[in-house]
């Protein structure tokens, strides 16, 4: 589903990737981890076509995102940190925006904010910001696309909310489609993703199925830990 080979990547003169490859398949929830400012942002910024690649190949559902194609765009969706909404209510939100995703369902849109307890009817700026990154997270899993990329979607939710955000991330994952979070806060994600990416001095060094590790392994893996050795390790 995503084949980045050999990318490089740099906003000013300093690069931040080089020599970066991935390969992400569907019917996996990727955790990408890695430290403060090593460019997991970046990374799905590429993804999602919102930066372009210096170098290399990036596919993404066979297409180069950079060229941002309606037919590419309807497939993917970009959670990003800070929830940038329009004037309007989650409601007339999902009116406005969903006619852009072909299998967007409002219904499931209104059930997910229900479990979040989000009021559909309220102006979004009169929402917290918890409560507007509830409605982009619900807004991205109902429009059911086959790539959805969230950057930090735990961020500014309370410790109930995660768990429905890990309840609702698990129950839309189909075997079509790949959900790829990043996060500092591994914990969040813990028993919610089964494969790990670990971004780390310009190129992902790590990329393992955690259902794998777990069979080879006699206890569950740590994710701080796992994170913490690789870390060192390179
Ligand atoms: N628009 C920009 N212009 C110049 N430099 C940028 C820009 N956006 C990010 N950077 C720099 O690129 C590097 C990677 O940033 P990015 O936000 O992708 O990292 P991150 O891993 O998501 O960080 P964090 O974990 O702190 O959110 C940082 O050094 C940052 O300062």
């Amino acid at each position: 589903m995503i084949h980045l080979d050999a990318i490089s990547f740099s906003y000013e003169k300093q690069p931040l990737f080089s020599g970066l490859t991935m390969h992400l398949q569907p019917g996996h929830i990727y955790g990408l981890l890695g430290a403060n400012g090593v460019g997991k942002t970046t990374l799905l910024k590429l993804l999602a076509g919102l930066v372009f690649p210096k170098g290399g190949t990036c596919k993404v559902l066979e297409q180069e995102p950079r060229h941002r194609r309606p037919s590419l765009m309807s497939q993917l969706y970009f959670v990003a940190d800070e929830p940038h909404l329009p004037h309007t209510t989650a409601a007339r939100y999902a009116d406005t925006y969903g006619v852009f995703y072909p299998n967007f369902d409002k219904s499931l849109y209104l059930e997910y904010l229900k479990e979040f307890q989000v009021p559909a009817e309220q102006v979004f700026s009169k929402l917290s910001f918890g409560q507007r990154k509830k409605v982009v997270i619900s807004f991205a899993l109902a429009t059911q696309v086959p790539l959805v990329l969230m950057d930090e979607p735990t961020n500014g939710l309370d410790i109930p909310s995660k768990s429905t955000f890990r309840k609702l991330v698990a129950g839309a994952m189909t075997d079509e489609r790949c959900i790829v979070i990043s996060t500092h806060q591994v914990r969040d994600l813990d028993s919610l993703i089964d494969a790990v990416l670990i971004l780390h001095q310009g190129k992902i060094v790590y990329n393992e199925d955690l259902n794998a590790l777990a069979a080879e392994a006699t206890a569950q893996p740590n994710l701080e830990s796992l994170f913490q050795e690789v870390i060192q390790f390179h």
